[in-house]
């Protein structure tokens, strides 16, 4: 038996930072939603007791590094499975991007593994056992939009945002989660209004949406890597109606209403950026079936 399973990317419309906490991660704030920019995992039964994984990504380590694999270990060590699987990623989106590819292809692991050996899981005790694997994995596993809490895989759901456009572009560089959190300057920062921005979601105001993103991590990215910057001011001079890094970067992504203006920024992004996209935000949450 083969199942085909699509993993989303996320951005966060929202990233604010409020604490430090006693096991090192930080307590965050953040509206994330997937986009219909997604990787494609394909599990395939196998009746011998292993786990096979392959993603022809030089980026991607096909073993047990891949946070897929480690989805697939988790589940068959917590329910005793003996039966194996070979997991095949086609990788789409930007690795170690802000975008939660990894995290994504981790969910989708769950989601599908479920099915395919017959585990009966809800989607929160899919939820919670991925938060075993990273903090972006409980959110993947929903998918649509949430906030999240704690150190992110508390999760609240929300409905979809306003329809618009998202233009992506990622610099030639990969950014380090841990490394960006670990130079974030607590004191002094500028919080995002988050309660706002939930307001401006559920009232289904673009303009609203627009006014309210923000992301604690920008600073610290944007020092590191001045081309990070540069792409947001182009993607200003280019007509966006708003634009943020996502995640920890250094990929930015720009909110369009109007098809003309989508077109332009695309277009001009192209000229001096190596991966851009211009995708929807993909409103329904998964569902187990
Ligand atoms: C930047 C975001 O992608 C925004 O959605 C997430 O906060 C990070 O999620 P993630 O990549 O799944 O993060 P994890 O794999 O759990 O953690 C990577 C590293 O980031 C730091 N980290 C992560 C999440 C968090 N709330 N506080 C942290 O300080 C920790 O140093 C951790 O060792
Ligand atoms: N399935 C996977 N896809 C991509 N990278 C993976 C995967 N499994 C493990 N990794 C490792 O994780 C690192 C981060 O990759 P990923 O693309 O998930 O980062 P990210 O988009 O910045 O994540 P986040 O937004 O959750 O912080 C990579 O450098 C890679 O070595």
């Amino acid at each position: 038996m083969k199942l085909l399973i699509k993993a989303p990317a996320k951005i966060n419309l929202s990233l604010d930072v409020l604490h430090k906490r006693s096991d090192g991660f930080h307590e965050v704030e953040m509206i994330m939603t997937t986009i219909d920019l997604a990787d494609r995992v394909e599990l395939t039964f196998l009746e011998e007791d292993a786990i096979r994984i392959n993603s022809q990504n030089r980026f991607v380590p096909d073993d047990q590094r891949n946070l897929a694999f480690q989805a697939a270990k988790l589940l068959k060590e917590r329910f005793q499975v003996k039966a194996g699987v070979h997991i095949s990623i086609e990788k789409n989106i930007p690795v170690a991007a802000g975008l939660a590819g990894g995290s994504s292809d981790a969910a989708a692991t769950l989601r599908g593994l479920n099915k395919l050996w017959k585990l009966n899981l809800t989607l929160d005790e899919l939820a919670e056992l991925g938060s075993e694997i990273g903090s972006d994995v409980s959110f993947c596993v929903y998918g649509g939009t949430a906030l999240a809490k704690g150190r992110g895989e508390k999760i609240t759901q929300l409905p979809p945002p306003p329809t618009c456009w998202v233009v992506l572009a990622k610099p030639f560089i990969g950014v380090s989660t841990a490394d960006v959190y670990r130079r974030l300057e607590l004191s002094g920062i500028s919080h995002p209004n988050l309660p706002a921005m939930v307001e401006a979601i559920k009232e289904g105001s673009f303009n609203g949406v627009c006014d309210n993103v923000g992301n604690v991590l920008e600073e610290v990215t944007l020092k590191l890597y001045p081309e990070v910057a540069q792409i947001k001011d182009q993607m200003q001079r280019f007509g966006a109606d708003a634009v943020l890094m996502s995640g920890s970067g250094p990929t930015v992504f720009a909110l369009v209403h109007h098809d003309s203006r989508m077109h332009r920024l695309y277009n001009g992004l192209r000229g001096f950026c190596d991966q851009v996209f211009a995708v929807r935000m993909l409103g329904e949450r998964h569902t187990l079936d």
